[in-house]
């Protein structure tokens, strides 16, 4: 942890922190509903939904999400009073228990009047920020807190898309490391071929549209993911002391088959390595920031049984979750937030080559399609409907 070297004030004019993020089922009752919640006008096939809800009961019903983001929201909380930091944290989710409406219901009660978000996203597409900017305005409405003018009784603004912060880059680069060396530990595998693994990055597949669509960000998310995968790569081989050969998959896709959506497909991508000739791989989950269900299951289940059916020796790295410097970034991230919003003059530290995601959404931000006007408000940009 960082040495308190911060005011008790250092996050003015914030009153309090909301970690928002997406939610997940507790139990087995919980599936169906937390299922209909996620996929609400989606036109995501019934045949995908039994089968996601399969993934869930594999597990009893539970998402490890829950438990993690309360992991993660101690550890915000231990870092922010290490800092002698006075920030209260509370959290809630888009789409399962506590709701945003739980959290905004909390802030209210707390009395809080300006709000930052820290969305568990790392990268900007409609997923990872239109969407939570649109489900915060949408749940103030509902409570009567928003007026046609964009006026809020509780004002929020968001941290950045941090998918190149130093923090998030170098706690994905402590996970791979230790993944290199746990495939080196093991039985049967060659120091040759632990030292030869291919580098997977993994993340979530989108839609071709919405990775068009979240060009207006600055870069697309599939190009996001590519500049910090070479920073994160590099990295890797300075620690390791050999060269390492790397690329980029994605899981869990959704969707009817007609519809393109990124790829290849962490499947299919292990069978062509496996082909040519490769002998081991370590998979690094960074499109996603805790080991939840995408994570348990499309990682852990399906592409490590993938791997072991072709031969492969394959070690799944962790994702950053609550690891020292995730959480010191995020603070940090917050601490930036809160200097933006006083207008003062910051150094917003980003690693690669796109530079520092804006704070303020641009018009147009991450839209499900390009060009699209979907009539849903969206808080944290210029303008209500921009
Ligand atoms: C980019 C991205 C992230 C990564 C960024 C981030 O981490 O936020 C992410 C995370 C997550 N996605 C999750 C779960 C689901 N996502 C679904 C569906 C979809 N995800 C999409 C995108 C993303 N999703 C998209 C474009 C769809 C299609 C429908 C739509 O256009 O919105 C569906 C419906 C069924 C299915 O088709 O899989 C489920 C159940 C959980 C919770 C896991 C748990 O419970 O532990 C988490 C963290
Ligand atoms: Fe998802």
């Amino acid at each position: 942890m960082a040495p308190s070297t911060e005011t008790p004030q250092a996050a003015l004019p914030y009153d309090a922190l909301l970690l928002y993020s997406f939610g997940g089922p507790n139990k087995a009752e919980d599936v169906v509903p937390f299922l209909r919640n996620v996929t609400a006008g989606k036109g995501i096939p019934d045949s995908r939904l039994e089968e996601v809800g399969e993934h869930y009961y594999g597990f009893g019903g539970k998402s490890p999400i829950n438990e993690q983001n309360l992991a993660l929201k101690a550890a915000i909380e231990a870092e922010l009073a290490a800092r002698g930091i006075e920030l209260p944290v509370v959290w809630g989710n888009r789409n399962w228990e506590p709701y945003t409406r739980d959290a905004l219901d909390e802030l209210k009660a707390m009395g809080a009047s300006r709000v930052v978000a820290l969305v568990t996203s790392a990268y900007s597409s409609y997923s990872g920020c239109r969407q939570y900017r649109e489900d915060l305005a949408v749940t103030l409405q509902g409570a009567g807190d928003l007026d046609e003018e964009g006026s809020t009784s509780v004002q929020f603004d968001k941290v950045r898309s941090y998918f190149n912060h130093p923090g998030f880059a170098q706690a994905n680069v402590d996970a791979i490391v230790d993944a290199y060396r746990e495939l080196a530990a093991r039985d049967g595998v060659t120091a040759q071929d632990a030292a030869g693994a291919t580098l997977v990055f993994v993340t979530h597949s989108i839609p071709d549209t919405m990775e068009a669509a979240s060009a207006v960000s600055g870069a697309t998310y599939s190009e996001q993911h590519l500049d910090l995968g070479a920073v994160v790569a590099e990295r890797v081989e300075a620690e390791l002391g050999h060269p390492v050969t790397w690329t980029l998959a994605y899981c869990s896709r959704s969707g009817p088959p007609t519809q393109p959506w990124l790829e290849p497909d962490v499947n299919d991508l292990l069978g062509q390595l496996s082909e040519a000739g490769t002998k081991a791989v370590v998979l690094s989950p960074i499109g996603f920031v805790s080991d939840h269900m995408e994570v348990a299951y499309d990682l852990d289940t399906e592409a490590l049984a993938t791997a072991a059916e072709l031969g492969l020796a394959a070690v799944r790295a962790g994702t950053v979750g609550t690891r020292a410097p995730f959480v010191a970034g995020l603070v940090d991230l917050v601490l930036e937030r809160a200097a933006l919003a006083r207008e003062e003059d910051v150094v917003e530290a980003a690693v690669g080559n796109l530079g520092a995601y804006r704070s303020v959404c641009r018009p147009g931000c991450c839209r499900r399609r390009d060009g699209e006007d979907s009539g849903v408000p969206a808080l944290c940009s210029v303008g209500l409907y921009t």
